[in-house]
C-alpha cells in the first residue's frame, strides 16, 4: 500500500458525566485521531491516550509529537507498507505505545478497506455480536451510585464494574449486593490504588463473590499481585501491568493474575491484542475487552476484538451514550445487552463528516 499522507486531528468531546477513578475525575475528552491517506482507501485510528499522564506515562499532546516527528517519518522510509510492517519500523523508538497503535490501526484499517475484508475477520473473530458490561465511577455518595447502576442495568447492561480506590471500596460494593443481589455479575477495578499492605483489606471483597479485582497494585509490582493473590481469594485481573504479549506470558507464570484485561491502545495495537489473547488462550486465562472511552472508531475496532473466542468475559464496550451524548460515528446501541460486531470493510465505520467537522479543534496534515 502507497501512503500519500497523514492527517492528525484533535476532537474535543464532552462527556455525558464526569467520570471519576482513582486518578482523578474526566469531564470531557481531548481525542486523537489519525486518517491515513492510501492510493485506494484511507483509514482511521484513534489514540487512546489521556490528556494528562495519570493512567499511563503517555498523553495526547506527547502522542502527536512523537507521531510528527518519529513515528509517521519513519513509515516513509519502508519499501512495502502494510500493518504487519509497522511495529517493527516503529520498534527502535522506545514506549508510546497508544501512539504507535493509532498509526497502525489507521494503516490496518486501510488495508483492509482496500482489500474488502473486515477488522473481525483479520483477527479471527468467531461471534457477530458481544456481551456488554459498563465501568461505574466513583460517586460522591451509596444511594447517587445505586441510581447510577440502577440505571444501567435497566439499559441491560450484562455486568457492572465499579472503580474503587482506599475509602471508597467494600462499602459500596456492599450495597450492590444488597440492592441487587448475588446473581448481578460485578467487579471492582482500583486503578493500581493500592499497596500489597492492603492484602487483607482486599481480602474483605472474599465475601461479595466478584468476579475479578482489577488492577489493585501499581504496574510495575508483577510479583506485590502474585503475592497479593496469596491472600486474596477473588481472582486478580490486569490492565495497566499488561503492555505486551511477553508482559502477559510472565505475569501468567508468576501468578500475578488469572484474568486479563485487553486493550488495544495499551499494548501498541490490534495485531499484539491478538497475540495477547493468544497467550492467555494458551494458559487457560480469559480474557475481556477493556476500554479508554474511546469514540465510535475505537469502539468498532474493540468489538471487532471482543468477538474472538477466548473474550469469555462481558468487557467494558459499552454503548456510545455511556460516554457521549452524540457520537462521531453511527452510535453503538445496546441491543439485550449485546453491541455487533460491524460487517463493512476495515473497522467498519467511519466519522460523520458533519459530526467530526462539530468537533475538531485542530487538524494538521503531514505530507509523507
Ligand atoms: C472504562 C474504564 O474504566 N477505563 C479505564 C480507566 C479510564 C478512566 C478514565 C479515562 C478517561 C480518559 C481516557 C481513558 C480513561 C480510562 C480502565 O479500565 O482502567
Ligand atoms: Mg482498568
Amino acid at each position: 500500500m502507497k501512503l500519500t499522507g497523514v492527517e492528525l486531528r484533535r476532537i474535543r468531546m464532552p462527556l455525558v458525566a464526569p467520570f471519576r477513578t482513582s486518578f482523578g475525575t474526566e469531564n470531557d475528552r481531548d481525542v486523537l485521531l489519525i486518517r491515513v491517506v492510501a492510493e485506494q482507501a484511507e483509514g482511521w485510528g484513534e489514540c487512546v491516550a489521556m490528556s494528562d499522564p495519570l493512567y499511563s506515562s503517555e498523553y495526547v499532546d506527547a502522542a502527536a509529537d512523537v507521531l510528527t516527528r518519529f513515528l509517521v517519518p519513519a513509515l516513509t522510509a519502508l519499501p512495502r507498507l502494510d500493518a504487519t510492517a509497522v511495529a517493527p519500523a516503529l520498534a527502535k523508538f522506545k514506549g508510546h505505545r497508544m501512539a504507535k497503535a493509532a498509526l497502525e490501526t489507521a494503516i490496518l484499517d486501510a488495508e483492509l478497506r482496500e482489500q474488502g475484508r473486515t477488522l473481525a475477520r483479520e483477527l479471527g473473530a468467531v461471534h457477530e455480536r458481544v456481551p456488554c458490561g459498563v465501568s461505574v465511577g466513583i460517586m460522591d455518595s451509596i444511594p447517587e451510585l445505586l441510581d447510577a447502576v440502577d440505571g444501567y442495568l435497566a439499559e441491560g447492561y450484562l455486568r457492572i464494574k465499579l472503580k474503587i480506590q482506599p475509602g471508597w471500596d467494600v462499602e459500596p460494593v456492599r450495597a450492590v449486593r444488597e440492592r441487587f443481589g448475588d446473581d448481578v455479575l460485578l467487579q471492582v477495578d482500583a486503578n493500581t490504588a493500592y499497596t500489597v499492605g492492603d492484602a487483607r483489606h482486599l481480602a474483605r471483597l472474599d465475601p461479595f463473590g466478584l468476579l475479578l479485582i482489577e488492577q489493585p497494585l501499581d504496574e510495575e509490582d508483577i510479583l506485590g499481585h502474585a503475592h497479593l493473590a496469596k491472600t486474596v481469594r477473588t481472582p486478580i485481573c490486569l490492565d495497566e501491568s499488561i503492555v505486551s504479549a511477553r508482559a502477559a506470558a510472565d505475569a501468567i507464570k508468576l501468578g500475578a493474575c488469572e484474568i486479563v484485561n485487553i486493550k488495544p491502545g495499551r499494548v501498541g495495537g490490534y495485531l499484539e491484542a491478538k497475540r495477547i489473547h493468544d497467550v492467555c488462550a494458551a494458559n487457560g486465562v480469559p480474557v475481556w475487552a477493556g476500554g479508554m472511552l474511546e469514540t465510535g472508531l475505537g469502539r468498532a475496532a474493540n468489538v471487532a476484538l471482543a468477538a474472538l473466542p477466548g473474550f469469555t468475559l462481558p468487557g467494558d464496550t459499552s454503548a456510545s451514550g455511556r460516554y457521549y451524548r452524540t457520537d462521531i460515528t453511527e452510535p453503538f446501541v445496546l441491543d439485550d445487552g449485546h453491541l455487533s460486531v460491524p460487517t463493512g470493510p476495515g473497522i467498519g465505520v467511519a466519522p460523520l463528516p458533519d459530526r467530526l467537522a462539530e468537533v475538531t479543534t485542530a487538524s494538521q496534515w503531514l505530507t509523507l
